[in-house]
């Protein structure tokens, strides 16, 4: 443990000596180190500093979990901490690398933790995040976005390079994090070479549930902060308009003139967007006592300017932040004195037997509602105002915060863990079980997709498509792009669709709304995304070209940048790439046929001309959605009878989005003949077994490419 005696124990205090380097760079603190040093020394864990060091030192398991309340100093402190302990042992094995369930978490952390170490963001300090590796190679603690980890894990088959991992927010049960603690849990840390730490950190609700997946390991309790929390006042019911009462319940505080920062959580991020919007403009037109409100967003595409919920201004202005879930355990401020929270979440679940996404309004858990009571905590305690009744939180919030295992489609975790050899992923260890329905689900959509082989292994095919981050089917669609000589419109294609920076909102006038018909394709929504990047590209990746037609600036940027790193992969895989040709008959074609090799599971037919398609792989009817181009276009009025679709929701109405039409012979020559044969009775199947045995007679049709020579064709490439 001696080694482990680093800066803070010994530093001197400013002034006393000048001479005190850091161990990580060997360059003399700064004074703002001493600064954030006295701020880190006054938060709850220190206390618990020597022991978690111990603990860490001398596990038997190599695994260490740590417990807390929002806020102690678990998310800063730990990883440094780990950083020392990984230097005392000379980062032998690699670097520490932090796990965060959201990407902003990780950069927000990283941004902070670079400057209470005193050293530099993306060298020594680093971070992981979709898009963005801002990590070098003397990066010795890595903030990491759960998922890339688990990605990183799976192409690598080992557990990767790093002497500590520190798996954190555990209690969010991400479908990574809860991935990687059963795959690390089967690894046998004692018996790797290395010798590889875990640290698992937690709210204390989710400690019992831990402790006994990690068979009792040691665990460092954070000792509770000075102050009680405050009592929170609830409705006696529920507000009708959510996004008003929560307005006026920050309004009130600010005529009373309650000192410090107000917390908001709201369900979902159009009522954040909406309630920074009405009250910005209250905040604009009311005589409020004191410096006007600092109204700030905080949900997931703030990027960078998160930052701004953690800065003071000169004027003293008092903050304002409007959130989710997003805030519930990430984010703690210390200036947040009032809490004004909705009791509601707004997720999306993914429903395994229909292939659907629905948006779910719920209560939070028990757990979260503790979690932003917390946020009010202090000396004198703060307030907390629940726009709900008691009883919503007694009878219908569940004790803990739903597995997100249990929610979400499983084909991409399955494709992972088949990539880790995991040949039954119902027998891998998790923290709670994904029903047996789901995990069947995935399995079978990874098969009609080519990625199995007969045994249920991995296939070539299955193990390039594991290597893109990407959705197994849009991934699928990619590879047979580059047998239908369409790369460069499907790169484009892949990248929007990830980006989803479509028209998310009515055009606000009839100008905006002319700007944005002139962007629709005629052949479809895939079409009309093209086309939407390439004239951002054309504009020069303008903003406010972008705002005129209510596009997404910051989705488009990100595309932009995914699609360059789909390309990069792209070459170092050596797939054969094609010249741009959009707009082309012969591209429209190859477009459709590269679309249909991946979605051939979406694909809906209009059964009678009226816009109500049914569903092929269950009989459930669907319209397309009012963002449809199909919807919009004035002639033909007709919507075509076969269409293919990127997602189904059936939450406000059961509708079907990004939407493009298809002829059923692509599908008869792409989809494998298993899928069709597997199909619900129905009149679209009997029509496409019609196609099928018609096609199978005539020998004329030369252009014709059957399944298993398309199979052939990518295993190859
Ligand atoms: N990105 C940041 N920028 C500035 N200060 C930050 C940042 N993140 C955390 N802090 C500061 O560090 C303190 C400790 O926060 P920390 O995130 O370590 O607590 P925690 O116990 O992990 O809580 P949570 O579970 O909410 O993440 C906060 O009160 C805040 O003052």
């Amino acid at each position: 443990m001696a080694s482990l005696r680093l800066a803070e124990e010994s530093s001197p205090s400013p002034g006393e000596s000048e001479l005190a380097v850091n161990p990580f760079d060997g360059l003399p603190f700064s004074s703002r180190y001493y600064e954030l040093l006295e701020q880190r020394r006054a938060l709850p864990i220190w206390a618990a500093r020597f022991i978690f060091l111990e603990h860490l030192e001398s596990s038997p398991s190599g695994v260490v979990l740590v417990s807390g309340d929002p806020g102690s100093g678990k998310s800063t402190q730990i990883p440094q901490w780990c950083a020392e302990f990984a230097l005392a042992r000379g980062f032998q094995k690699g670097q520490v690398t932090v796990t965060q369930p959201y990407p902003l978490a990780a950069l927000s952390l990283a941004l902070r933790v670079a400057d209470e170490m005193d050293l530099t963001l993306g060298h020594e300090v680093g971070y992981s995040i979709p898009q963005e590796d801002c990590t070098g190679p003397n990066t010795i603690l890595r903030f990491c976005w759960d998922r890339l980890l688990l990605q990183e894990l799976a192409s690598t088959r080992g557990t990767g390079t790093w002497s500590v991992l520190v798996l954190d927010e555990a209690q969010e049960r991400s479908v990574a994090s809860d991935s990687l603690q059963g795959l690390l849990r089967d690894a046998r840390l004692g018996n790797l070479p290395g010798d590889p730490r875990v640290v698992v950190v937690t709210d204390s609700a989710l400690e019992p549930k831990l402790q006994a997946f990690w068979d009792n390991p040691p665990i460092v309790h954070v000792p509770r902060e000075h102050g009680g929390s405050p009592t929170p006042i609830y409705k006696d019911k529920v507000p009708t308009n959510r996004v008003e009462a929560a307005c006026q319940a920050v309004l009130d505080l600010c005529w009373k003139e309650a000192p410090g920062d107000v917390l908001v959580y709201l369900p979902s991020e159009e009522e954040i967007s909406l309630c920074c919007e009405s009250l910005s403009k209250e905040v604009g037109t009311l005589a409020l006592p004191g410096a006007p409100p600092r109204v700030l967003p905080l949900h997931p595409g703030c990027g960078q300017a998160v930052q701004a919920i953690y800065e003071d201004t000169d004027t003293g202005a008092r903050k304002v932040v409007i959130t989710h879930w997003l805030a519930d355990f990430s984010f703690s401020l210390p200036s947040i004195r009032h809490v004004i929270d909705s009791g509601l979440e707004l997720r999306s679940v993914y429903s395994p037997r229909i292939r659907a996404e629905s948006q779910v309004l719920r209560p939070i858990s028990k757990c979260q509602a503790k979690a932003r009571q917390l946020r009010a905590r202090g000396c004198p305690p703060g307030s907390c105002l629940c726009l709900y009744p008691k009883s919503i939180l007694e009878l219908e919030a569940p004790p803990l915060p739903h597995p997100r295992v249990c929610e979400e489609n499983l084909s991409p975790l399955v494709l992972l863990l088949k990539r880790r050899q995991i040949a039954e992923p119902g027998q891998c260890h998790f923290l709670d079980r994904p029903a047996p329905e789901a995990l069947m689900q995935a399995l079978e959509d990874l098969d009609y997709l080519a990625a199995l082989d007969d045994n249920g292994n991995l296939s070539d095919l299955g193990v390039i498509l594991s290597e893109i981050p990407l959705p197994p089917e849009l991934a699928k669609a990619l590879l047979a792009s580059c047998e239908f000589d369409c790369v460069d419109e499907m790169l484009t294609l892949a990248a929007m669709l990830t980006a989803s920076p479509g028209f998310t909102q009515p055009p606000l006038c009839a100008e905006e709304a002319a700007l944005r018909r002139a962007l629709e394709h005629a052949d479809g929504d895939h079409s009309s995304l093209i086309q939407v990047y390439e004239a951002f590209i054309q504009s020069g990746a303008d903003e406010s070209w972008c705002r005129a037609r209510g596009l997404n600036w910051a989705a488009l940027c990100y595309a932009r940048k995914l699609r360059g790193e789909l390309l990069e992969l792209m070459r170092r895989i050596e797939l054969p790439l094609s010249q741009p040709a959009f707009g082309s008959e012969q591209n429209r074609r190859n477009l459709q046929k590269a679309l249909v090799s991946g979605y051939f599971l979406k694909v809906a037919r209009d059964t009678d001309g009226t816009g109500n398609y049914l569903l092929l792989t269950h009989k459930h009817v669907a319209q397309l959605s009012s963002y449809c181009c199909y919807r919009n276009r004035r002639a033909p009025a007709k919507p075509p009878s076969w269409v293919l679709y990127h997602s189904f929701s059936i939450s406000k109405d059961n509708c079907l989005s990004i939407v493009s039409e298809i002829q059923p012979q692509m599908l008869v020559e792409l989809a494998p003949p298993y899928f069709l044969s597997n199909l619900p009775p129905s009149e679209s199947r009997d029509l496409l077994n019609q196609l099928r045995e018609g096609m199978a007679d005539s020998s004329t049709e030369s252009e014709s490419f059957s399944p298993q020579q398309f199979r052939d064709a990518c295993i190859l490439q």
